[in-house]
């Protein structure tokens, strides 16, 4: 099995070309790929798949020619990954498999339709506006957080921390408590404090991020998108940009009447071929 490993901001995934839809990918084979001692470790898994072969993304294959086939590392799917949709443009160019018509390229997705820009180092890429739906909470160690709902085609809850808690202090080794009414297909929690303020930036925010089926992540794109809705709630604002700093990076968000635009650097960093049967098994 072919693969190739890439990361956008420190969000890492291991890509797998695989046009036809011929691969037999399982919630076990995943598991075994992203285990970071004994697979080749990983965020999750990207699947590169036409979207005329995927039944997830045949609906939209009149308009993009590729599927990009998301799977946590636990093996469990999620409807959007925006990080992961800027490391599979990488790689489709890189590859050749797509080329960038005036600098655009559409991604189909489980949330739908993403349309990407490429300028250099940088891949942004064009989601649904997040639409904040709820208030809920978090509870982490004996720590209990309000946060708000936001779906960005797959669901976070963005805690802002109260004064006294330092971002960086945060026990994340264990996955936060959160309301199952509110999120009954699970979440994705999202911590933050306020940065300092940036030139060119209507604001600007510190995230940490525990990712529903792979735990804590140096950056995910979809909760920063979730973290710029509510800073620029808060602001009173309907649109504007927020740079939004994570473990692994900085991201530029971009929020407009009605679409998101998230940017950063993606990058791939490795090919090699995996030997499936050789995985330890769950
Ligand atoms: N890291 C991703 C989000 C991946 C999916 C998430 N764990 C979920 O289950 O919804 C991003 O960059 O958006």
């Amino acid at each position: 099995m072919e693969f190739t490993k890439g990361h956008g901001t420190g969000n890492d995934f291991v890509i797998l070309p695989d046009p036809d839809g011929a691969l037999d990918l399982t919630p076990d084979l995943v598991a075994g790929i992203c285990d970071r001692r004994r697979g080749l470790g990983g965020d999750g898994v990207l699947r590169v798949v036409r979207a005329a072969k995927h039944p997830d993304g045949v609906a939209l294959a009149d308009t993009a020619e590729w599927f990009m086939d998301y799977w946590n590392a636990d093996g469990s799917f999620a409807e959007m990954c925006g990080n992961g949709a800027r490391v599979f443009v990488r790689y489709l160019l890189a590859t050749g498999l797509a080329t960038a018509t005036d600098g655009t390229l559409p991604v189909a997705t489980r949330a739908g339709l993403v349309r990407a820009r490429v300028d250099g180092d940088t891949i942004a890429v064009e989601m649904r506006r997040p639409r904040l739906y709820d208030t809920s909470h978090a509870t982490l160690g004996g720590l209990t957080l309000p946060g708000m709902a936001v779906d960005v085609g797959n669901p976070h809850l963005v805690c802002a921390l109260p004064a006294g808690i330092d971002l960086a202090e945060l026990d994340l080794t264990r996955a936060p408590d959160f309301d199952p009414r509110v999120f009954p297909h699970g979440v994705n929690v999202e911590f933050t404090t306020p940065g300092g303020p940036l030139d060119g930036s209507d604001g600007h925010v510190l995230m940490r991020v525990y990712e529903r089926g792979s735990a804590e992540t140096l950056s995910c794109g979809t909760g920063a998108c979730a973290v710029a809705a509510v800073a620029l709630r808060d602001a009173a604002r309907d649109t504007g940009t927020i740079t939004v700093d994570v473990p692994g990076g900085r991201l530029t968000i971009t929020v407009t009447e009605d679409s998101c635009w998230l940017a950063g650097p993606a990058a791939l960093t490795a090919t090699g071929t995996l030997t499936p049967t050789a995985l330890h098994p769950r």
